[in-house]
């Protein structure tokens, strides 16, 4: 199975399938996110679900415990293979989302997100470098009893060495020499895999490019 998660990021269901239906030979699920889900809810979700592909929810909730905790209970129907939580809501907030997941749903949290680096940090008032700040959530997403984390592809070895068991989201990433656009920590999808990530999140290289087909069927050649 392809480590391959595309992430669909549109608000137009038509496209949102197309790309999925195009790229299904090469990928290992479906990511959707904001964009998507603000667009067409549930019941969009559905829709995708009904291709076949393990879908990965993106919401990156974050909010007090209880908020969190209903609405993944209110996600519930859907069961996504992998649903997202902001590990910096806190060590209660990610015990409660896990505990209001369906059992077949991981519950991951994004650490710091990969169009961050160490500068914007600094500007919220938090020290260190991203390779600190990402240990410290892993430490504390692991303590939570959660199933993984979101990283750059820059730090999944040192989470990876945390945590042996976890299952690691790795997105910024980008074939060699592609445009990073918007994300700031990017590694090439072979260096992620090498580092230890379980799935790669793959967007704009593959929904972007004139034949999204080829590009996923590339992209996997390079795995
Ligand atoms: O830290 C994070 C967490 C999530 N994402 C999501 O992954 C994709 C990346 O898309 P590209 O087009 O490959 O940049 C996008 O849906 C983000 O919401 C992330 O990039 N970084």
């Amino acid at each position: 199975m392809s480590p391959i998660y595309v992430a669909i990021d549109t608000p137009d269901l038509a496209r949102a399938k197309a790309i999925a239906t195009r790229t299904r030979a090469h990928i290992g699920g479906i990511k959707l996110g904001l964009e998507f889900f603000c667009a067409h809810g549930q019941h969009g979700v559905r829709e995708m679900a009904e291709l076949g592909l393990p879908i990965f929810l993106d919401l990156k909730l974050h909010d007090i415990p209880n908020t969190v905790a209903k609405a993944v209970q209110a996600l519930s129907p859907i069961e996504p293979a992998i649903l997202t939580v902001h590990a910096s809501g806190g060590r209660a907030m990610l015990e409660d989302a896990k505990a209001a997941a369906p059992l077949n749903t991981k519950v991951v949290a994004v650490t710091m997100l990969t169009s961050l680096d160490a500068s914007d940090l600094a500007a919220t008032g938090i020290g260190g470098s991203a390779h600190d700040q990402v240990l410290r959530l892993t430490e504390l997403a692991h303590e939570a009893g959660i199933d993984g984390i979101v990283c750059s592809g820059a730090e999944v070895a040192a989470a990876k060495k945390a945590w042996p068991k976890g299952f690691f989201v790795v997105p910024g990433v980008r074939p060699a020499d592609g445009p990073a656009g918007d994300q700031k920590r990017v590694v090439t999808p072979r260096a992620a895999l090498d580092a230890g990530a379980s799935i790669l999140v793959i967007g704009r290289p593959i929904t972007q490019a004139e034949d999204p087909d080829a590009a996923a069927r590339a992209i996997g050649g390079t795995l």
